[in-house]
């Protein structure tokens, strides 16, 4: 099952349009590279909507926002629903400035967001909690598994909100993905990766919930095994890169580590 599906993200090398920050542009690029898909930034209003029409999956990512580039990745976000284009929101920062809290909101009201991936302190404040956050990084310790239900009821939509334990949910069904190597926490843009390589399991699993567990799981795997080739950054950041593209099957089987839960249960 799992291995079917990063096969087929291979054979098919899914085009994923990103609007993202300028921090994690090349990154993003190199890590959708590595994984078989096909990345292209594009982020002028004149040609997003016709881009996101093309592509296999959308990403919106608003780590280095400005006005304009909101309204281009509303563009894109309703071009991308029309051709029923899978659309992936990064809400980088929200909760450190009224701007971010304000265009990830307006973004979720005017496009349909078929996942939204951040850290808890990003995705609490969207839901209108009010917790500190540190620019982009996440502070203090929140609840994820009820924080990622409420707000998936709150949007309609799907949300994995990811950390030292990632959940991911729709709401009703709630899954746990416990890989993953705090090294991740000392490279920029891992999160911002993610969300793209999200993108592009969607591009080849319909279903949203299998998509994005399998690929936070692969991602959590594959820092794993990096780690063990290296434990300071920027070796870590190559050889993650490498793993992402050529992880053993048979290790990411074996230490893959998804389990479910329910709805209104407190445990796993
Ligand atoms: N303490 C940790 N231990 C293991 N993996 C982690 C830890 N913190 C984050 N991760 C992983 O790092 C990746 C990026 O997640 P995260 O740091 O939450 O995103 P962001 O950079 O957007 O804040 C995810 O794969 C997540 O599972
Ligand atoms: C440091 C920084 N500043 C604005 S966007 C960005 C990158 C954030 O990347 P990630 O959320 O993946 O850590
Ligand atoms: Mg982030």
């Amino acid at each position: 099952m799992k291995l079917t599906q990063i096969q087929l993200l291979q054979e098919k090398q899914p085009l994923i349009h990103n609007i993202t920050n300028q921090v994690v542009m090349n990154f993003t690029a190199n890590g959708l590279y590595a994984i078989g898909a096909s990345p292209v930034m594009a982020h002028a209003k004149e040609e997003v909507e016709e881009m996101a029409q093309i592509a296999d999956a959308v990403v919106l990512n608003i780590g280095t926002l400005t006005q304009d580039q909101v309204d281009a990745m509303i563009l894109a976000g309703k071009s991308a629903n029309k051709a029923g284009v899978p659309v992936v929101l990064d809400p980088v920062g929200v909760g450190a400035t009224t701007f971010r809290t304000s265009s990830a909101l307006r973004i979720l009201d005017e496009v349909d967001v078929t996942i939204i991936r951040g850290n808890a302190g990003e995705v609490a404040n969207l839901a209108g909690m009010e917790v500190k956050v540190k620019g982009v990084d996440v502070t203090g310790d929140l609840q994820n598994e009820n924080l990622a239900t409420l707000a998936a009821k709150k949007f309609n939509t799907n949300i994995a909100i990811t950390g030292e334990v990632d959940v991911v949910t729709n709401g009703l069904s709630r899954y746990r993905i416990t890989n993953g190597h705090p090294l991740l926490t000392k490279v920029t843009g891992t999160g911002c990766l993610l969300s793209a390589v999200i993108g592009a399991f969607l591009a080849v699993e319909k279903d949203v919930l299998t998509a994005a567990t399998t690929a936070i799981s692969y991602y959590g795997v594959a820092a794993e095994e990096a780690a063990q080739q290296s434990n300071l950054p920027g070796s870590f950041q190559i050889n993650f890169l490498d793993q992402l593209n050529h992880l053993n099957m048979e290790a990411f089987e074996r230490k893959s580590r998804i389990s479910m839960g329910t709805f209104g249960s407190e445990h796993f």
